[in-house]
């Protein structure tokens, strides 16, 4: 899909800030409060993933920038437009996919893509709402009822409602909850193109995978607090660990006294040993491994296979949130 979504300008300027968050805070009535002092930079053309257990006050956020919650402090810009002094200006910048489709279960697809572009003052331009439905496989669909649609084109149309008026950030909320692998594989794909072309991405999402999948950065929100921003790449190298796992050729009851120094586990049936080393260093010098298999020689200890892994996002995550 080439350039269906987007106006060409942002190209330009991708990389430059797209949202400046302020020392944001959200106090809810009745005292709960749900962020303390979010301060948080998004820029432009990056797909940023937020990431954080339930409650921790991801949709507060989201819903503040987007100017459907008033933070209780700080301040928020879209493009330089203050999201409440200049709120149109701001708000039609943005677009946002809600996690479900209400209402209007018997509009066509086409009429209703066409009103969510008429309540942002746009004017009529039937040619780019063309583009969008085809982008999205949707244009077969154009005179389909909501409700005889699957939920997978359910999906779809939520993106092609919120990106109807052009939006230059696009914010997902969750956005393949519920659905089974294939959707979620095309929806990461449009979701890619869509960045491709400059639009600025948002998402939160309960998907490790997911985050881990597309986000250029992440950022993970824990009681209201934003505990961590960073590159998905340079967190995975910096707080991701190695695991060496060699299958052995005989079971052991347990692990030889000889190769206590390099803290191994013994899986439960007793077939393999698992070794475990800081991902920074490399799979020769540094990371202990010849010296383990020399040792595991001189213990008697033979092995059928070996094969390394890298631990995952997700195990960083559960790492990052879990109680003190
Ligand atoms: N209108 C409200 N009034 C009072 N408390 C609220 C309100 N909305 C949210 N909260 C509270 O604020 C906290 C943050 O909620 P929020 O919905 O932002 O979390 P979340 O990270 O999006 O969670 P989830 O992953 O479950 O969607 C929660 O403890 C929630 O109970």
């Amino acid at each position: 899909m080439t350039t269906a979504f987007a106006p060409s300008p942002i190209q330009a300027a991708l990389g430059t800030p797209m949202i400046r968050i302020d020392g944001v805070s959200k106090t809810y009535r009745g005292g709960f409060q749900a962020l303390k002092e979010v301060s948080l930079t998004i820029n432009r053309g990056e797909i940023f993933a937020l990431l954080g257990p339930n409650g921790a006050g991801k949709t507060t956020l989201i819903s503040i920038i987007c100017g459907l919650v008033n933070a209780s402090g700080g301040t928020v810009t879209v493009d330089g437009h203050d999201n409440v002094g200049d709120y149109r200006a701001a708000r039609e910048l943005i677009g946002l996919v809600p996690q479900e489709l209400t209402g209007e279960a018997f509009s066509t697809v086409w009429d209703t893509v066409r009103f969510s572009r008429g309540l942002f003052g746009k004017p009529r331009d039937d040619a780019y709402l063309e583009r969008i439905l085809r982008a999205l496989t949707l244009w077969d669909k154009r005179n389909n009822r909501l409700m005889a649609l699957s939920g997978g084109m359910k999906r779809r149309v939520l993106i092609a409602k919120a990106l109807s008026h052009q939006p230059q950030v696009l914010f997902l909320d969750e956005p393949t909850a519920g659905v089974d692998v294939e959707l979620r594989r095309e929806m990461w794909q449009i979701v890619r193109d869509l960045r491709d072309e400059g639009v600025t991405i948002i998402l939160t999402t309960h998907y490790i995978e997911e985050a881990e999948e597309m986000a250029d950065r992440i950022g993970v929100i824990r009681r209201g607090e934003l505990v961590l921003v960073k590159e998905k790449q340079a967190l995975m190298r910096q707080l991701g660990r190695k695991e060496l796992t060699l299958q052995l050729k005989a079971p052991l009851a347990s692990v030889p006294e000889a190769l206590a120094p390099y803290h191994l586990t013994l899986s439960e049936d007793g077939q393999a040993l698992i070794y475990r080393y800081d991902s920074s260093a490399g799979n020769g010098e540094g990371s202990g491994i010849a010296e383990l298999l020399g040792a595991l020689r001189e213990a008697g200890v033979r092995y059928s296979d070996l094969h390394t892994r890298q631990s995952s996002l997700e195990e960083i995550f559960v790492s990052l949130v879990k109680e003190p």
